[in-house]
């Protein structure tokens, strides 16, 4: 997969070549480009926003300079990427959508400062036939779309195939089964007088599966009764009707 970002903050995506990201790279699994939108201007105060339209607070990312960034990184590589615009107005980013964009060849993400970017650079993109999501990590504002770049990629590059160690992991996680994981526990047996739950030691591994099922049930009755209400009624059985 590649994945370009383009953004004034450069520095602040280092992060993705960090860890367990750094490695999907140095294996070849992901390339990863990112862009400084400030290439792509041409006033010596390489101004990148301008006052909105219609006035009020705060100010715009301009058209004709993201025109010309997205142009010319469109054009690095022949493969039609997904353009994700990150942004408080997007619709939910989710599990589901990194699964998505797992099955992408290239990602490209516009990160937005300020107000936002000019909405004609999206309507032009879209006018061209290109895929634009523009996505929310969620209900709160950033200063930049940086860290929901820095979110969204890890969601999505760790279901790469070959990047995480053991890929049964990502069936597991939280959501995957559309329920929230239930409490972990490893060694030792007893800390500072908390003990670990006996049937996780007992080898019943039917018994054991049943009480991971109920403490994800329980957990997320208490903290997501809405994950619960969205589960397909055949997705719970008779057993987890106590829930
Ligand atoms: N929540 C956000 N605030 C600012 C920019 C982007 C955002 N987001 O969720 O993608």
């Amino acid at each position: 997969m590649r994945i370009d970002v383009i953004t004034i903050f450069p520095g602040y995506l280092a992060p993705l070549r960090e860890a367990l990201l750094g490695r999907a790279i140095a294996a070849g699994l992901v390339d990863l480009d990112v862009h400084d939108l400030r290439d792509w201007t041409h006033d010596v105060h390489q101004a990148v926003d301008d006052a909105p339209y219609g006035g009020g607070p705060g100010m715009v990312m301009r058209p004709q300079v993201w025109g010309e960034a997205l142009d010319a990184v469109l054009a690095r590589d022949a493969r039609t990427p997904r353009i994700v615009v990150p942004t408080p107005a997007g619709r939910p980013f989710t599990q589901a959508t990194a699964q998505e964009w797992a099955g992408a060849e290239r990602l490209l993400f516009a990160c937005g400062r300020y107000e936002g970017i000019d909405q004609r650079v999206v309507d032009d993109a879209r006018g061209r036939g290109l895929p634009v999501d523009e996505v929310s990590i969620g209900d709160y504002v950033l200063v930049g779309g940086e860290a929901a770049v820095l979110v969204m990629v890890e969601a999505v590059v760790r279901l790469l195939p070959g990047v995480l160690g053991n890929p049964a992991s990502a069936e597991q996680d939280s959501f995957s089964d559309g329920l929230l994981e239930g409490p972990a526990y490893t060694r030792p047996e007893t800390w500072r007088g908390l003990a670990v739950p006996e049937v996780l030691r007992s080898g019943n591994h039917a018994a054991i599966a049943r009480w991971r099922r109920d403490r994800a049930l329980e957990r997320t009755a208490q903290r997501r009764p809405d994950l619960l209400a969205a589960l397909p009624e055949r997705a719970l059985d008779k057993a987890d009707r106590a829930f």
